[in-house]
């Protein structure tokens, strides 16, 4: 993905016209969420005239953007002959069957099916992450585009159906490609990038390690770690101070999958140790790289001097020493223990995924574990993270939603931390949660590549297309979606289904779908959850005031570019005192949360 995603910047070309301006009235009534609030402490009447500011800025920005693909920034490659022929001949009357059946016959189905194309080169649109353009492509070319950059193209999907193609149907068919390669000097062949034989081994082994036991018990983790966050705001509210909350969130989720994967206390929320800033340094160079122009790292003499590559070096060094320390001391506690391995083993005092691997029989010494253990820190930690800081974005945007999700979590949890039987209770958290993954979605796009010829809704493909399901656009189509833009949580109706790929039909896939979906989707359900409804229930969540406009950038997850600026005031309620006895209860089948599938 490297020379990938800052492919897509855009410069001049000509123009393709009237579907772009309708496509565009169609939009430009809705009410936008995308990009930019500004920060107010206001409250009441003046509300609404926030919003409408809001509303008019991101009309405005699209307005913009818009006006840049009409001018040709984005360019349809001129259509052949024969398609102006047919369409000039569909516009004059012609029956659309006779015409199909005339120029298939004259050999021109090959034209026909060709992928609608838009082309570019590099420049501009530096200011925006690369999936909002291709929101506005996707209005204008459809559910299947080719983006054209000098010698490199790309599929750009948004079409359902074609996206269930892809993920479910035909799975085989497609690698993870560009990305693989990016993320190679973090994750080696761990789950994410892996392909073949390697990733139905590895799924195999890894994914019984979080089975329901282990999913139960870490409703502990989840509580006391948000506790230690609770304490941090609780000091903050008290000296008048303001927080940056997508930081926080990043440390709570740290800690979280520190513990769960390698029951490793990284204790971000506390101490800002080397390791710590290791695991950051090597985290940002895995985004820094899915966004840069050219594959700086594998410039020979540059790879060797730069300051930079040198401090991710050392960093990953000192990231590997600590998990080579970690798996050590695992082995040693597996080897002494008495407990017998079976289908839903768990040591008590260190439930982790490594110590589950281990007891299982995987080998130490391997560089796989290291891969899977890094790749499962990684996947664990910026998703949930960015989940929370988008959740808490939205929710400060509209108190009525922030007033009922109170009134749940009051209801519901009291003085105690929440368990897992309280998952199935606290249906509009979790309706909460699904409406903030739907508008945004970690990561936005998915990423593939074709192995061998396909055909993808009337188009052939062939093998070696690097593809990019564009999750946003499915998430945000107004095909799709009623209000695409709006933070609804009452879309999905409490008493319904959790809401998924499959009851939804690929318009919605928070968790990708088929035999790769997310191993992790309900342990992170929970996890946001439980930490949703432990902070609202303790305070009130506003913008900052003069805090800077919240908009997005983008590495492997959504980011914002300055940070999520927050004043937060206790809730005026008799003081909480969290009783700390979790009992490890047996999930519930009936809680109706998606469950990721070993292949
Ligand atoms: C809210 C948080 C999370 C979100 C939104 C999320 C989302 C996703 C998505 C969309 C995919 C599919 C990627 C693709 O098809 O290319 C995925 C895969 C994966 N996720 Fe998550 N994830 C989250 C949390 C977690 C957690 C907590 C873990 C680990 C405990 C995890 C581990 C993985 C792994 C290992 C894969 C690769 C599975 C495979 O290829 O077989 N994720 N995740």
């Amino acid at each position: 993905m490297a020379a990938t995603l800052s492919f897509l910047q855009f410069s001049p070309q000509t123009l393709q016209s009237k579907y772009r301006r309708k496509n565009f009235n169609l939009k430009s009534n809705g009410n936008c969420v995308i990009s930019c609030s500004y920060s107010s402490n206001e409250r009441g009447p003046k509300d609404d005239a926030v919003k409408d500011v809001d509303s008019l800025l991101e009309a405005k920005r699209r307005a913009e953007l818009s006006a840049r693909i009409a001018s040709g920034e984005f360019t349809v490659e001129k259509s052949s002959f024969q398609t102006q022929l047919k369409s000039g001949l569909s516009k004059l009357g012609f029956p659309k069957e006779a015409l199909e059946f005339i120029f298939n016959f004259t050999g021109g189905s090959e034209d026909y099916l060709k992928i609608p194309e838009a082309k570019g080169s590099v420049s501009a649109i530096r200011n925006e992450p690369f999936f909002m353009p291709l929101y506005e492509l996707y209005l204008t070319y459809g559910g299947i585009f080719r983006l054209t950059f000098g010698p490199k193209s790309f599929l750009i999907v948004s079409d359902p159906s074609i996206a269930k193609h892809i993920l479910k149907d035909n799975p085989k068919s497609y690698s993870k490609g560009i990305l693989a390669e990016i993320l190679d000097f973090v994750m080696g062949k761990g789950l994410i990038p892996a392909d073949g034989e390697i990733w139905r081994v590895r799924r195999r082994a890894i994914v019984p390690a979080l089975h329901q036991k282990f999913v139960a018990a870490m409703f502990g983790l989840f509580g006391e770690a948000t506790d230690r966050l609770c304490k941090k705001l609780d000091a903050a509210a008290s000296d008048g101070e303001d927080v940056e909350m997508e930081s926080l969130f990043s440390r709570l989720t740290l800690d979280i999958i520190g513990k769960a994967v390698f029951n490793y206390d990284f204790d971000s929320l506390n101490v800002d140790a080397g390791i710590v800033e290791a695991v950051y340094t090597v985290l940002r160079e895995a985004e820094d790289r899915s966004v840069a122009p050219i594959p700086f790292w594998e410039i020979p003499i540059w790879k060797d001097i730069s300051p930079k590559l040198k401090k991710v070096n050392a960093a990953l060094k000192l990231v590997n020493e600590t998990l080579d320390g970690l798996i050590a001391i695992c082995k040693k506690m597996v080897d002494e223990e008495e407990l017998q391995f079976h289908e839903e083993y768990m040591n008590e005092q260190d439930p982790s995924i490594l110590h589950f691997l281990l007891a299982s029989g995987d080998d130490v010494s391997s560089k796989q574990l290291r891969d899977d253990l890094m790749t499962l820190l990684i996947a664990g930690h910026e998703t949930s993270a960015a989940v929370l800081t988008w959740t808490f974005y939205l929710l400060s945007k509209e108190p009525s939603v922030m007033a009922k999700l109170q009134n749940e979590v009051d209801s519901v949890l009291g003085d105690r931390f929440p368990t897992v039987e309280d998952m199935k209770k606290l249906k509009y958290t979790t309706r909460v949660i699904n409406e903030s993954l739907r508008l945004y979605p970690q990561p936005p796009v998915l990423i593939r590549r074709s192995l061998e010829d396909d055909v993808l809704g009337k188009y052939p493909i062939k093998r070696n297309e690097d593809i990019f399901i564009s999750v946003w656009n499915l998430h945000r189509s107004p095909h799709h979606w009623e209000d695409a833009e709006k933070f609804n949580p009452e879309r999905w109706p409490l008493d319904g289904p959790n809401p998924n790929e499959t009851n939804q039909n690929f318009s919605y896939l928070p968790f990708g779908g088929g035999p790769r979906k997310c191993i992790g989707d309900m342990f992170a359900s929970f996890e946001t959850i439980v930490a949703v409804a432990m902070l609202v229930r303790r305070f009130d969540f506003q913008m900052a005031l003069g805090a800077p406009p919240v908009k997005m950038t983008t590495g492997a997850t959504i980011h914002t570019t300055e940070g999520l600026k927050m004043t937060v005031t206790r809730r005026r309620q008799p003081p909480i005192i969290p009783n700390l006895d979790v009992p490890t209860v047996k999930i519930d089948s009936s809680l109706n949360i998606p469950e990721a599938k070993a292949v």
